[in-house]
């Protein structure tokens, strides 16, 4: 049995609208992201389990998951034998912690194992990006390639490779906070302008060529002092309610930036030690979260996707 695990990401990382994605682990070491788990069988069989199962399509035809692997016996690896393919969904839907890209993600890699394709990872990117973008309601790869490859990632189609890894400071933490409330991201891209003028378009690529070259010479202070979203966060932080106000009190308490993780709900606060970090969890869990939520403090995970051999889920 192969057992392949991917880890939840903030698409955008509040400069990189599309472009920019970072793959996450809570600090207390659970598993924050779906797992695939793949076996020979006789017959094909499908299964989706885990706490998010039921918030999934009842008929298999319509998972993701279950289109990654028709599509893998279809079109990649024709003579792989039958296969039992179980989604163990531990990700909520229409959260913004790339979810749909988390289950693609280790789907395509757990059955590129399984069959020993060894695709490249560039076109395993590109398989990949093709069904992400069947649900989210555009191509895009900035949870897609963090998901896959691991850490903070600019992305892109022009990009060689697809993607390129940034390195971060180990005294960063992210602290992500579901609110326990769902928002499609298709419908939150929906409310997008069309069209940036050429102000924001100049302004866009000046904040992220500036916050990566910032990085790269390892000014990470300085980085974060530019990290907001003038892009997507405007037009989406209304539709996500206490999100303005946790921002304004998240920021006092210490977190160095804070933005939409993704298209939202959720939203993470970026703190650059623990105790900031902790304060913004307890503020999070007191004032932005319902019974249905959660908040994690998390680092980077830079392992990315990754076989699993104890058995899990
Ligand atoms: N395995 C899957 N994981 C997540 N979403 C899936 C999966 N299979 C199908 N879907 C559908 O794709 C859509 C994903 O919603 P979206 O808002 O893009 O989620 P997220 O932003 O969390 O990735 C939903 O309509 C969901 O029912
Ligand atoms: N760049 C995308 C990211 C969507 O992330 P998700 O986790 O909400 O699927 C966007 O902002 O639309």
């Amino acid at each position: 049995m192969i057992q392949v695990y991917a880890p939840a990401s903030i698409g955008n990382f509040a400069v990189g609208f599309d472009a920019l994605g970072a793959a996450i682990a809570p600090i207390d070491g659970s598993l924050l992201g779906d797992l695939v788990k793949v076996s020979a069988s006789t017959t094909t069989e499908f299964v989706c389990s885990g706490p998010y199962a039921h918030k999934l399509p009842a008929q298999a035809e319509q998972n993701l998951a279950y289109m990654c692997l028709q599509h893998f016996k279809q079109a990649v690896a024709p003579d792989m034998p039958a296969v039992r393919l179980e989604l163990v969904k531990n990700l909520p839907v229409g959260s913004g912690l790339g979810s749909s890209a988390c289950s693609v993600v280790a789907t395509i890699a757990a059955l590129d194992k399984f069959a020993g394709t060894e695709l490249s990872d560039e076109a395993l990117i590109e398989l990949m990006a093709d069904f992400e973008a069947k649900v989210s309601g555009g191509r895009h790869y900035d949870n897609i390639t963090p998901c896959y490859l691991g850490g903070l990632q600019l992305t892109a189609e022009l990009i060689p490779g697809k993607s390129l890894a940034i390195a971060t400071p180990d005294n960063w933490y992210p602290v992500v906070a579901f609110p326990g409330f769902t928002l499609n991201t298709a419908k939150a891209r929906a409310v997008l302008p069309k069209q940036l003028d050429m102000h924001h378009s100049v302004e866009f690529a000046q904040r992220l060529s500036a916050f990566c070259t910032l990085m790269l010479q390892q000014r990470s202070e300085e980085a974060l002092s530019i990290m907001i979203d003038t892009v997507a966060e405007p037009h989406r932080a209304q539709l996500i309610e206490g999100f303005s106000a946790a921002q304004q009190a998240l920021l006092q308490l210490g977190a160095k930036a804070v933005s939409i993780s993704g298209a939202g709900p959720t939203l993470f606060a970026l703190c650059d030690n623990l105790a900031s970090a902790e304060l913004c969890q307890q503020w999070l869990s007191d004032h932005y979260i319902n019974e249905q939520g959660f908040s994690h403090i998390c680092q980077l995970d830079w392992a990315g996707t990754r076989e699993l051999n104890e058995e899990l889920g």
